[in-house]
C-alpha cells in the first residue's frame, strides 16, 4: 500500500495479527469490530501487538493510517530522452513545460506496478504513487516509473489500522487520447488496468452536510495554548462572523454544524486571508481542514473566480495535496461541502481509480484540485492541468511530504503555500521553511507533535488480563483476539477460521506458525496478510516459496518485489518448515504415509508468554 491504508509511520518491524472465526472471509468485518464481546459462539482473532507482545481481546480501529515513507518532489524536470513521447497511446504530454512539474517521462517496461530506478514501487497508475514527489524514474524495469517522476514513497502499509496507503501493485492504466485504450508498451503482455470507478456521490444536502456532533471536550479547545511565531501575525478571530465569509459560505459552515471556530481555525483563517504562507501544527481532529478550505474559498469567491467550465485544460486556483487516497477524498468531500451552492468546483484525483474517469471529471471544470501526489502529477504531465492560475498550494500532513527536494519550477510559481500537520519534526520544519516565503508564520496549537489528550491510551496487559482474554476467546465469548506474536505458536483453539497478519512478522517461520492457528486438524482456514513493501521486502521470496508450495496464488507484484531491483534481496528460498542445515546429512522424505516425520526445526525460538 504504498498508499495509509496508510498508515502511520510504523517503524516497527514487527507484527500484529489477529485470528478470526468468521467464516465468510470478510476480514474487515472482524477487523473493525471493536466490540470483542459479542457473545458469538465461535472464536475469532488474535491480534499481536508487537510492541507489547501481549494479546488483546477485541480489535480497535487503528485509525486513519498515514503514509509510510516520505515522498519527494524532486527532479521532475530533467526529462530524459523519452519525455513527451507518445508511447502511451498517442497522448502527447504537453504539460511538461507548463508551470513546472515537468515529468521525466521515460517509461520503463513494466508490469503491474512501476518501479523507479531508486527501487521504489509506484503504486499509482502510470507509475505515480501517493507519496511521491520523489523524482524518479527512468522507469527501470517496473514500468512507468518515469512518468511524473513520482517514486512510490510512501504510503505503504504501516500501522494504524485502516491506513491509507495500501499497496496496490497492479493498478496500472494507460489513458490515451483515443479513449483510454489499454496498451502495454513493453511488449511483455497486458498490464492490469485500473478500471475502478467509485460510486457516485450523493447530491442531496442532508448527506453532503451530515456530520457528527462535536464532543464534550470541544470547549476545552479554548484553553489550548496557541503560539504564532513570525512577524506581524494578524489578529485571531473569535467567531465565524469575524471571518468575513460570504453568505453562501456562512450558510455552509452553519449547515456543517460548526458553531464556533477551533483554535487552528481562529488563527489560521486570518493568517491565510492575509495572504501569508503558513506552517500550522495542531492536534489531530482539531479542524485543520476547514482552517485552510474556508479562507481559500472565501478569497476565490471574493475575487470572483471564474465559474468552472468544460475545458481539456483546467487551471485550478488551488491545489491540495495529501499523502493518502482516503485522506484526500475526505478533504475533497469537505471542499465540496463548503463550496456547495457556489461556483467553485473542487475535483479529486487519486490513484487506484480509473484515470480516464477522473480526467473526464476534471475536464468538467476545476477550481480546487485535491490529489495524491502520483495522480496529481500524472494529470499535470498529461497536460490536463496547468499551473498558471495557481494561487494556493496546500500540503496536508505536510511532514509526510517534505523530505524531498522540491521542483524548482514549482518554487518559482507565485503562490501562497500552506502546510498543515499534527506533527512537525525539526528537520522537516527546516525543509518546509525552505519552501515557504521568508515571512511565513508558524502556528502551533497545543503541544507540537503532541497526541490528542482526548484519546485514552493504554499500553500494557497483566498476566491475569492476558489469560482472561485468551479464555474469552477460547470459549467464544469474545470472537476476536488481538495479540502480539506471543500467540503465534502452539495455541490450539477450535474453530479459528481467520488469521490476519496486520503487520507481517520478520521471518517466515513466524508466519508459518501464525497462520497455523487456523486450518487445523483438517479444517480449512483463511489467512490475510498486509504486505508493506518498505518493511516486508525481505520476506517476499520466502513468502513466494511458501505460497507456491501450498499451491496458492502468488501475486505478480510480490514476484516483482522479490526478484527485481534493489531491496529485493531476501533470505534464500527454502522449503516449508526447515531443511537440515548440516551439510551432507542424509535426508529422507516421508510422504502422506502416516509414518513418522522428522521434526521441523524452526529457526526462531519459541516465544514466551512471560
Ligand atoms: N469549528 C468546528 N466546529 C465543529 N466541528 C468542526 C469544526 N471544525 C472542524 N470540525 C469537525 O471536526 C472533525 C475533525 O476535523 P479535521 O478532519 O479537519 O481535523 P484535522 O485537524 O485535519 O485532523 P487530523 O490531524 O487527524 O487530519 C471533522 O469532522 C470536522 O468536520
Amino acid at each position: 500500500m504504498g498508499d495509509e491504508w496508510e498508515e502511520e509511520t510504523t517503524t516497527t518491524t514487527s507484527s500484529t495479527s489477529f485470528f478470526s472465526s468468521q467464516s465468510n472471509g470478510d476480514s474487515k468485518k472482524d477487523f473493525w469490530n471493536s466490540d470483542g464481546d459479542s457473545g458469538r459462539g465461535k472464536h475469532a482473532a488474535v491480534k499481536y501487538n508487537v510492541h507489547t507482545q501481549l494479546p488483546i481481546s477485541g480489535v480497535g480501529r487503528g485509525g486513519r493510517g498515514r503514509g509510510g515513507r516520505r515522498g519527494g518532489f524532486k527532479s521532475f524536470n530533467d526529462g530524459d530522452e523519452n519525455a513527451n513521447t507518445d508511447e502511451d497511446g498517442g497522448w502527447n504530454k504537453t504539460g511538461g513545460d507548463r508551470g513546472g512539474f515537468r515529468g521525466r517521462g521515460g517509461r520503463g517496461r513494466g508490469r503491474g506496478f512501476g518501479r523507479t530506478e531508486n527501487g521504489d514501487f509506484n503504486d499509482d497508475n502510470d507509475g505515480g504513487s501517493e507519496n511521491g514527489f520523489r523524482g524518479g524514474g527512468r522507469g527501470g524495469r517496473g514500468g512507468r516509473g518515469g512518468r511524473g517522476g513520482f517514486s512510490s514513497g510512501g504510503e505503504r502499509g504501516g500501522r494504524g489500522g485502516f491506513g491509507g496507503g495500501g499497496y496496490r501493485g497492479n493498478d496500472e492504466e494507460t489513458f490515451s487520447s483515443e479513449g483510454g485504450e489499454k496498451k502495454d508498451d513493453s511488449g511483455e503482455g497486458e498490464k492490469p488496468r485500473v478500471t475502478y470507478i467509485p460510486p457516485s456521490l450523493p447530491e442531496d444536502e442532508d448527506t453532503i452536510f451530515s456530520h457528527y456532533e462535536s464532543g464534550i471536550n470541544f470547549d476545552k479547545y479554548d484553553d489550548i495554548i496557541v503560539e504564532v511565531s513570525g512577524t506581524n501575525p494578524p489578529q485571531a478571530i473569535l467567531t465565524f462572523e469575524e471571518a468575513g465569509l460570504c453568505e453562501s459560505l456562512k450558510k455552509n459552515v452553519s449547515k456543517s454544524g460548526y458553531v464556533k471556530p477551533t483554535p487552528v481555525q481562529k488563527h489560521g483563517i486570518p493568517i491565510i486571508s492575509a495572504g501569508r504562507d503558513l506552517m500550522a501544527c495542531a492536534q489531530t481532529g482539531s479542524g485543520k481542514t476547514a482552517a485552510f478550505l474556508l479562507p481559500i474559498l472565501q478569497q476565490l469567491m471574493a475575487d470572483g473566480v471564474a465559474a468552472s467550465q468544460f475545458s481539456e485544460l483546467q487551471e485550478p486556483e488551488a491545489i491540495v495535496v495529501a499523502p493518502t487516497r482516503e485522506l484526500i477524498n475526505q478533504i475533497y468531500l469537505e471542499a465540496r461541502k463548503f463550496a456547495y451552492g457556489t461556483c467553485v468546483r473542487p475535483v479529486v484525483v487519486y490513484g487506484g481509480v480509473s484515470t480516464g474517469y477522473q480526467i473526464r471529471d476534471l475536464c468538467r471544470g476545476c477550481n480546487i484540485l485535491c490529489g495524491t501526489p502520483g495522480r496529481l502529477l500524472d494529470v499535470i504531465n498529461r497536460g490536463k492541468v496547468g499551473l498558471t492560475k495557481l494561487r494556493y498550494f496546500v500540503l496536508d500532513e505536510a511532514d509526510r511530504m517534505l523530505d524531498m527536494g522540491f521542483e524548482p519550477d514549482m518554487r518559482r510559481l507565485d503562490r501562497q503555500t500552506l502546510m498543515f500537520s499534527a506533527t512537525y519534526p525539526e528537520d522537516i520544519q527546516k525543509l518546509a521553511a525552505d519552501f515557504l516565503k521568508t515571512d511565513y508564520l508558524f502556528l502551533a496549537v497545543g503541544i507540537v507533535g503532541g497526541a490528542c489528550t482526548d484519546v485514552h491510551r493504554s499500553l500494557d496487559r497483566e498476566q491475569r488480563e492476558r489469560e482472561l482474554a485468551l479464555a474469552h476467546f477460547r470459549s467464544g465469548k469474545c470472537p476476536v483476539l488481538v495479540a502480539t506474536s506471543v500467540a503465534a505458536r502452539g495455541l490450539d483453539i477450535p474453530d479459528v477460521q481467520h488469521v490476519v497478519n496486520f503487520d507481517l512478522p520478520n521471518n517466515i517461520d513466524e508466519y508459518v506458525h501464525r497462520i497455523g492457528r487456523t486450518g487445523r486438524c483438517g479444517n480449512v482456514g483463511r489467512a490475510v496478510s498486509f504486505f508493506d513493501p518498505d518493511n516486508d521486502g525481505q520476506l517476499a521470496r520466502s513468502l513466494i516459496s511458501i505460497l507456491s508450495k501450498a499451491q496458492q496464488e502468488v501475486p505478480s507484484w510480490l514476484e516483482e518485489k522479490a526478484f527485481s531491483g534493489p531491496g529485493s534481496a531476501g533470505p534464500a528460498v527454502r522449503g516449508f518448515g526447515a531443511t537440515d542445515s548440516r551439510k551432507g546429512t542424509q535426508t529422507t522424505s516421508f510422504q502422506n504415509n502416516g509414518s513418522s516425520q522428522p521434526a521441523a526445526q524452526s529457526a526462531a525460538e519459541e516465544e514466551d508468554w512471560g
